[in-house]
């Protein structure tokens, strides 16, 4: 059975240990780590069939096969090329983490020379599969617009460095617009999807991103236009938040657990 390692304990990665606790997941929850002991042992008095051990993400790296990242774009920086350059394939959440293309090139030749894979969920976007087969035949644009409401947005870098006070906005008020590369950095724990979409579409230089804070609505709205040779894709959803991490839908925690499905189960079905 695939050994798996887990970093970062908070909403989703609590879902993944569950999922694989319930045997929905067919696999072995080898080791779990986050920065905080407290909800290490959150997640550990929740599993009834599991008993990872408490282990660094060094120590993943050599007895876990897998390794999911669901903790930061700081985690992905810091511990990815470690775990490849052990031979360990890798499923990656914070996607923001490789809009630096030297980083990119670095996890694409740690995963080439070391034979193993790095998994990107879909997260909390649909149209992955679309959009991949649009861009092989050319993309003339793609477009972001990202509605969170008030509570998804708090902490986010950019707020703090453009002095925005989110409690003083009673409208729906777009805060960003620019491109993926920039959004990403600006708000690294919301817009994680439009990594996603850069790395499946025209990248993070050209992809266009829009964030609305939203006081009148209570999902994460996540809208997807794109306009390429292949005719016009537009993709709406609205998802609901994680009860325990307002900033991430629980469709994100879903859609890890669906790949890890696929990992791990012997008949593949669909994409
Ligand atoms: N690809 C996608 O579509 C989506 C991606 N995401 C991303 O997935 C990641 C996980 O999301 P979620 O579970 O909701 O996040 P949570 O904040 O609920 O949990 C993350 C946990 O990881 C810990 N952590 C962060 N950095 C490190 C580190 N370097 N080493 C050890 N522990 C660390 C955090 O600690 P502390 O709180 O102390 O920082 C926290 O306990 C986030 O980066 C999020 O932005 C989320 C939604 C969608
Ligand atoms: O969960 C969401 O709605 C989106 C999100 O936080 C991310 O992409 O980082």
């Amino acid at each position: 059975m695939i050994k798996i390692g887990v970093i970062g304990c908070g909403f989703i990665g609590s879902q993944i240990c569950m999922a694989i606790d319930s045997g929905l997941v067919v696999a072995e929850l080898a080791g779990i780590f986050d920065f905080s002991g407290e909800k290490v042992d959150s997640v550990l008095r929740e599993l009834k069939n599991s008993s990872p051990k408490k282990v660094t993400p060094e120590e993943m790296a050599k007895s876990c096969d897998l390794v999911i990242e669901c903790a930061s774009q700081e985690a992905v920086l810091k511990y990815a090329p470690m775990i490849l350059e052990n031979g360990k394939n890798m499923m990656i959440l914070s996607a923001g983490a490789f809009q630096n293309p030297d980083f990119y090139a670095k996890i694409q030749k740690a995963a080439s020379n070391h034979n193993c894979k790095v998994y990107l969920p879909s997260g909390a976007i649909a149209g992955t599969d679309g959009l991949k087969s649009a861009a092989i035949a050319g993309l003339k644009s793609v477009t972001v617009t990202t509605r969170k409401p008030i509570s998804g947005l708090i902490g986010s870098p950019y707020l703090t460095e453009k002095k925005i006070n989110l409690t003083d906005i009673t409208t729906p008020t777009l805060l960003f617009e620019g491109k993926a590369a920039d959004a990403v950095v600006a708000f690294p724990k919301n817009v994680n999807i439009c990594a996603t979409i850069s790395l499946c579409g025209i990248g993070f230089e050209k992809t266009v991103v829009k964030i609305i804070a939203d006081p009148t609505i209570s999902d994460n709205i996540h809208e997807l236009e794109v306009f390429g040779d292949f005719g016009h894709m537009k993709m709406r959803i609205e998802n609901k938040p994680s009860p325990i991490n307002p900033k991430t839908s629980y469709l994100a925690a879903l859609s890890a657990i669906s790949t890890l499905k696929r990992i791990t189960d012997p008949i593949q079905i669909g994409v």
